[in-house]
C-alpha cells in the first residue's frame, strides 16, 4: 500500500500555519510587543495579586541587594587582621544584617508565589469567557467563514493555554529582571569595574540558553501539522461517534497507519531538537566555565593590583552566581514569552474579529407577513451563489413548503428568511421591517426553528426541550408536557430511566444513548417549546418513523393556524396541504403554486412527484 505522505501538499502550509521565521528573526526584540496583551489580560483579571507581585518582587531584590552589601561588611570584618573570636565578634552585626535580607527575602518569594497562585487561574477564567462570548457573539456566517473558523480554533486551542503559561513566563521574567538589576546594582556600588566582569560570566549562559529556546520554537513551526495530524487520528481511534464505521468498514489498519505516517517524523524531529538542544547547552557550558576562569582570574587581578579589596571581590563571587542564575530564568522566560506572545496575538485577533458592531435599539418585529425583494445569497469564501435573486411574499397565516434537489438552497433561503444570514444582495422584509437592520435578539425571538440537524445537548431530557426558550416561565411543566405530546417526545421520556431527569449523555457517568428518531423528537419538541409566531421546519420528520412523522404533522396542521410556516421537505406526499409550494434549483425559486396547480403545470415538481410516487407504489 502506497502510504499518504502527511508532508504533501496542503499538509506541509497549510493556510492556518504559523509563520514562524518572523517570530524567529523577531528574538527577544518581541518581548514588548509580546508583553502588553498578556499584561492587559493579568490586570484584568486579577489586579490585587499583580500589584502584590510586582510590589514583592521590588522589596525581593531591594533585600538581595542590602544582603549583598551586607555580605561585603562580614567579609571585610572577617578578612581583617587580629584573633578569629574577635572578628567573628565583629562580624556578627552584619551577619545579622545578611540573615535579616535573606529572610526578608525569602518571605517576598514565598508572597509572590501565593499571589502568582492566584493570577494563572484568574487568567484563564477571564480568557476563557471572553472567548466563548466572543463566539457565541458572532454572526452565523462566520461559521462559515474557514478564515474565521481557523483564527477561532487557533486562539482556542492554543491561545488559550498560551496566553496563561505566557502570564507565568511574565511574573518570571520581572522577578528574573530585578533579580539582576540587583545584583548589578550592587556590584556597580562597590565598584565598577566588576560590572564589565558580571557581563564576562554570565554572557556564554546567556547565549546558550538563548540558542535552545530559539531551536525550540524553529521546531514548533516545523511540527505543527503534524501535530495536528496526530491529533485527528487519535480522535478517528479513542472517540465514540467513528467507532462503529471505523470496525464496519475495517478501517482499523488504516487509521494505524495514519498515525504512524504523522508520528515517525514527530519523534524524528523531537529527537533532533533535543540533540541539537543538548549540543548548545553543552558549548555554553564550556563557555561559561572558560567565562567563569576568565572571571576569577580578573578578579585575582584586581585584588593583587589593590583595584578592589577581598571583601569586595568575595561579594563580587556571591552576586556573579546570583545573576547567572537570573540571567538564565530571564532569557528562557524571554524566549518562551515570545514564542507565547504569537499565540496570544492570533487569541486577541480573534477578539478583535468576533467584534460585532453595537447592536440596534430592540424594535417591535411582526413577522407574519415575510416578503423577500431579490434576495441572494453567497457563503462566505464561496465563489457560488446557494440562494439567486429570490424575491416572494409570505402572506400571514400561510404554510408554504420548500422543495428541491439536495444543494438547491432551501435550508439557505430558511435561514435567510429567519434572519440566521444577511442577503448579500436584496432585502428580507418582516412586515416593513427590513431584519438586516433590526438587532438580532428581536429577530431570534420571533422565530421557532427545528433544523436539519439538531443539537443533542450534554443535558437531562428536560433541558433538551426548555433550551428550546430558557427563559420561558413554565413552572408546572404545563408547556413542556404539551410540546412533548405534540412531538411524541413524552413516549421516549417515559422510557427513560430517572424521566424528564435522565441525563442524555454517553460522557457522563449515568448518562443514556437515544436513538436518532428519538433525539429528534426531542428536537421537534423543543421547537415547539419555543413558541413564536414564525415556524421553520426543515426537514423535521427525517429520521422519524411514520407513525411519529403522522403525529408531527398533525400538530403541525393545528400550529400552522395562526402562525406563519415556512417547511423543508423532501417527502412530498407531506407537502401537498401546503397553502403553496416553492421548488429552487440551484438557488433560484424556478416553479411555485398548490400541488394541483404545479401537477397540471408539468414541470420539475410534476416529474419529482411522480418519481416518488412510483417509488412508493413500488415498495
Ligand atoms: N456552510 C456552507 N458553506 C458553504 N457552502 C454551503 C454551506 N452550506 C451550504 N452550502 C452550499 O450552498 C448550496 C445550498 O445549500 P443548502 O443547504 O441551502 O441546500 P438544500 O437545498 O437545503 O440541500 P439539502 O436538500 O441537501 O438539505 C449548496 O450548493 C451547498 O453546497
Amino acid at each position: 500500500m502506497s502510504e499518504p505522505d502527511p508532508r504533501d501538499g496542503n499538509l506541509v502550509t497549510p493556510h492556518w500555519q504559523l509563520d514562524d521565521s518572523a517570530a524567529t528573526r523577531r528574538g527577544l526584540r518581541g518581548v514588548p510587543a509580546a508583553t502588553w496583551p498578556v499584561l492587559g489580560t493579568i490586570w484584568r483579571a486579577a489586579p490585587g495579586a499583580a500589584v502584590a507581585v510586582a510590589v514583592m518582587q521590588v522589596v525581593s531584590g531591594l533585600a538581595a541587594a542590602f544582603g549583598l552589601f551586607a555580605t561585603t561588611g562580614v567579609l571585610t570584618q572577617l578578612l581583617a587582621s587580629g584573633p578569629t573570636t574577635e572578628r567573628v565578634v565583629a562580624a556578627l552585626p552584619d551577619l545579622l544584617l545578611v540573615g535579616a535580607a535573606f529572610g526578608l527575602r525569602g518571605a517576598m518569594d514565598v508572597g509572590v508565589a501565593l499571589a502568582h497562585a492566584r493570577i494563572t487561574p484568574s487568567v484563564r477564567r477571564v480568557a476563557e469567557e471572553r472567548l466563548y462570548a466572543a463566539s457565541l457573539g458572532a454572526d452565523l456566517a462566520a461559521f462559515d467563514d474557514s478564515e474565521f473558523y481557523d483564527r477561532m480554533h487557533r486562539a482556542r486551542d492554543r491561545g488559550l493555554f498560551f496566553l496563561e503559561r505566557a502570564a507565568d513566563n511574565l511574573v518570571e521574567l520581572v522577578g528574573s529582571v530585578i533579580g539582576i538589576a540587583a545584583a548589578a546594582g550592587s556590584l556597580a556600588l562597590l565598584h565598577p569595574v566588576l560590572l564589565p566582569v558580571l557581563l564576562l560570566a554570565v554572557l556564554p549562559d546567556g547565549w546558550a540558553v538563548q540558542r535552545a529556546a530559539r531551536l525550540a520554537y524553529a521546531s514548533v513551526g516545523r511540527t505543527v501539522v503534524l501535530d495536528r495530524r496526530v491529533q485527528m487520528v487519535s480522535d478517528l481511534a479513542t472517540e465514540r461517534e467513528p467507532a462503529a464505521e471505523i470496525r464496519a468498514y475495517q478501517a482499523e489498519p488504516f487509521v494505524l497507519d495514519e498515525y504512524r505516517v504523522a508520528a515517525d517524523p514527530l519523534r524524528d524531529e523531537d529527537v533532533r531538537l533535543a540533540t541539537a538542544q543538548a549540543r548548545v547547552r553543552g558549548v555554553g557550558r564550556a563557555l561559561a566555565g572558560l567565562g567563569l576562569a576568565v572571571t576569577y582570574v580578573v578578579l585575582g587581578l584586581l585584588v593583587r593590583y589593590e583595584w578592589v579589596p577581598l571583601a569586595v571581590a568575595g561579594t563580587a563571587v556571591i552576586a556573579i552566581r546570583v545573576a547567572t542564575t537570573a540571567l538564565n530564568r530571564l532569557v528562557l522566560a524571554a524566549n518562551q514569552l515570545v514564542e507565547q506572545g504569537m499565540y496570544v496575538a492570533d487569541y486577541q485577533e480573534f477578539l478583535a474579529s468576533a467584534r460585532r458592531p453595537a447592536d440596534r435599539p430592540e424594535v417591535g418585529l411582526d413577522p407574519s407577513r415575510v416578503r423577500l425583494e431579490g434576495v441572494s445569497f453567497s457563503y462566505p469564501g464561496s465563489g457560488r451563489v446557494a440562494v439567486d435573486g429570490i424575491t416572494l411574499s409570505i402572506e400571514p397565516g400561510e404554510t408554504v413548503a420548500l422543495v428541491g434537489e439536495n444543494g438547491s438552497g432551501k435550508t439557505t433561503l430558511a435561514k435567510l428568511i429567519a434572519g440566521l444570514y444577511a442577503p448579500t444582495a436584496g432585502r428580507v422584509l418582516w412586515g416593513a421591517q427590513d431584519i438586516a437592520e433590526a438587532d438580532r435578539s428581536s429577530v431570534a425571538s420571533q422565530v421557532m426553528m427545528v433544523l436539519q440537524d439538531p443539537v443533542r445537548w450534554p443535558h437531562t431530557a428536560r433541558v433538551n426541550v426548555r433550551v428550546g426558550r430558557h427563559s420561558r416561565v413554565d413552572p408546572d411543566g404545563v408547556a413542556l408536557k404539551q410540546a412533548a405530546g405534540q412531538a411524541g417526545a413524552d413516549v421516549v421520556v417515559d422510557g427513560l430511566p430517572a424521566g424528564w431527569e435522565t441525563l442524555l449523555s454517553k460522557q457522563f457517568r449515568g448518562g443514556v444513548e437515544l436513538s436518532g428518531g428519538q433525539w429528534q423528537r426531542l428536537a421537534v419538541a423543543r421547537g415547539l417549546y419555543r413558541d413564536a409566531p414564525l415556524l421553520i421546519w426543515d426537514e423535521p420528520t427525517a429520521p422519524l418513523d411514520a407513525k411519529a412523522e403522522f403525529a408531527v404533522y398533525e400538530s403541525l396542521r393545528a400550529l400552522a393556524e395562526d402562525r406563519t410556516v415556512v417547511l423543508i421537505t423532501h417527502r412530498l406526499a407531506s407537502v401537498r396541504h401546503a397553502d403553496r409550494i416553492l421548488l429552487l434549483h440551484e438557488g433560484k425559486l424556478v416553479e411555485q403554486g398548490t400541488h394541483a396547480e404545479l401537477l397540471a403545470s408539468g414541470g420539475r415538481y410534476a416529474d419529482l412527484y411522480e418519481l416518488q410516487s412510483r417509488m412508493y407504489a413500488d415498495a
